[in-house]
This record gives structure tokens, C-alpha cells and sequence, in this order.
């Protein structure tokens, strides 16, 4: 529970309810800073509602979740943490660079941010070109390049790979260890399994519950798998909460 330099994230007893459904209930976890961590898990398991809670866009029905030291979704972290949701949130009418352009004046942040931040997302090709014309994948390099302006401590990235080819996605993985090193703390969530060998760190999620909290290699060695998808099979057989669940029903 405690918020040491180390550590970017803590969350204690987090519970959320989605309509009617209980989605998280009572999770808890610590995620260190400068490490490029996973989110995984199956589609509907709750990784965007998590991530949601970070950024403290979703409303919580109980527990603590602290980032950088401040309760999540305090004005403060507000600069501090950027958010890139599954659909990519620009303007198609704009330009790369106008788009930019745009949310850089709303965040207050330097001029030069943007060639850097275009410059990383490998976006100069395409600075003057409107979004409705970029394909889906130089799209959500947009999305992302606007997460970057400013130079946040904490990203928070939802399923940021998907529908990318495998060259622009190994590019994005490189630029997130990039990140990392310069003390970036990056959550990144996925539901493609090989992917988890790229992470720092996974956090193996099902039904709302943290199944492993683990490196790559040490997520194998624990279970004997070969790789993470098998790991992960393993991970649910140990945990048959489902049994449990229709058996209380
Ligand atoms: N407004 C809502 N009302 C009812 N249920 C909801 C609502 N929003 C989300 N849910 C449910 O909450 C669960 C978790 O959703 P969440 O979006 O966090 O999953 P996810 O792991 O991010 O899935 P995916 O990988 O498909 O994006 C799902 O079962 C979803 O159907």
C-alpha cells in the first residue's frame, strides 16, 4: 500500500460496477515505475474498466487508487498521465500537425513537443496530411503521438497494437521500451498473447481478478508452460472460479 519513489501505481480493494454487473471486486495492486507493463486477458475481463479507473475517468464504487502519489483523477495528474482509448480520439477534419497542434494548447505544453512527439510515433511522413485519410494504424499512432505531448510519467494505452502489421507493431514496442528507460511508467493492455513476451511485467487478468503478477519468465517458470497462452490456460485452471460461482448459484 505504501507509494514509494518505485512505485507509479497503487490500487487497494478497487471495486466497480458497470450497469448492473460488479466488474472489479476488491482488487488490489502495485505497478512500478519505468517498466513497460501488460494488461492481458480476455475480451469483457475488465482490462479497459481498470485502466479507466487509473486514469480516473470511471466512476469507482469503492476502494483506493493512488498514481504518482495523488488519488487517481486528481487535477494534479493531470498533466502527469496520458490515456489512449481503443478508438482513436482526433479530428479528421485536421491535420496530424493541427490536431496536435490543437491538443498541445490545451495541455499548455511546450511548441517543440510537437516534432518531438511526431518524430517518435514516426509520423513525419504524414505531419501534413488529414486524419480522415491516414489508414487505421497511422490513426492510432496520432492518438498515441497526443498521449505524448507533454511528456507524462504514466501512460495508460488500451489495446494500442491492435489491427497494427507486425512491423509498425514491433516499431510501437520499441518505442514504449524507449519510454521506459527515460523513467516512463507504461500500462499496456492487450488480448494478444504474444505480445506478453515485450512486457516488463504481465498482469494476467480474468473476470475481474489479477491471476498472475509476474515477469515473462518468471510467469513460465511458475507454471511449466512453454509459452504465455499456455501459462495463462494453466494460471485458470488453478484459479476454477466459474465452478465456484455456478456452485453458490
Ligand atoms: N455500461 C455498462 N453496463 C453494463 N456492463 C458493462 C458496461 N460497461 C462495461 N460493461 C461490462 O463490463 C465488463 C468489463 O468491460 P471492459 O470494457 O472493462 O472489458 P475489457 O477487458 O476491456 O474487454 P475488451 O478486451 O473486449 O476491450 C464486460 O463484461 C462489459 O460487458
Amino acid at each position: 500500500m505504501m507509494n514509494s519513489p518505485d512505485t507509479a501505481i497503487v490500487i487497494d480493494g478497487l471495486r466497480v460496477r458497470r450497469g448492473k454487473k460488479v466488474v472489479l471486486d476488491g482488487l488490489s495492486l502495485t505497478i512500478p515505475r519505468g517498466q513497460v507493463i501488460g494488461l492481458l486477458g480476455p475480451s469483457g475481463c475488465g482490462k479497459t474498466t481498470l485502466m479507466r479507473s487509473i486514469v480516473g475517468v470511471q466512476k469507482i464504487a469503492g476502494g483506493t487508487v493512488t498514481v504518482l502519489g495523488d488519488v487517481a483523477g486528481s487535477a494534479s495528474l493531470r498533466h502527469r498521465i496520458g490515456y489512449v482509448t481503443q478508438s482513436a480520439s482526433v479530428y479528421d477534419d485536421l491535420t496530424v500537425r493541427q490536431n496536435l497542434s490543437y491538443f498541445r494548447s490545451v495541455l499548455g505544453a511546450p511548441k517543440d513537443d510537437i516534432d518531438r512527439v511526431i518524430e517518435a510515433t514516426d509520423l513525419g511522413a504524414h505531419a501534413s496530411q488529414l486524419v480522415s485519410t491516414l489508414s487505421g494504424g497511422e490513426r492510432s499512432r496520432v492518438s498515441l503521438a497526443a498521449a505524448l505531448l507533454g511528456v507524462p510519467e504514466v501512460l495508460v494505452l488500451d489495446e494500442p497494437t491492435v489491427g497494427l502489421d507486425p512491423l509498425l507493431r514491433v516499431d510501437l514496442w520499441n518505442l514504449f521500451h524507449r519510454l521506459a528507460g527515460v523513467g516512463t511508467s507504461l500500462l499496456v493492455s492487450s488480448h494478444v498473447m504474444d505480445e506478453a513476451t515485450r512486457c516488463d511485467r504481465l498482469l494476467l487478468m480474468r473476470d475481474g481478478e489479477i491471476l498472475a503478477d509476474e515477469t515473462p519468465a518468471g510467469l513460465l517458470a511458475a507454471t511449466g508452460a512453454l509459452d504465455t497462452e499456455s501459462a495463462f490456460l494453466a494460471l485458470i485452471r488453478r484459479h476454477p472460479k466459474h465452478l465456484e460461482q455456478g456452485a453458490e448459484q
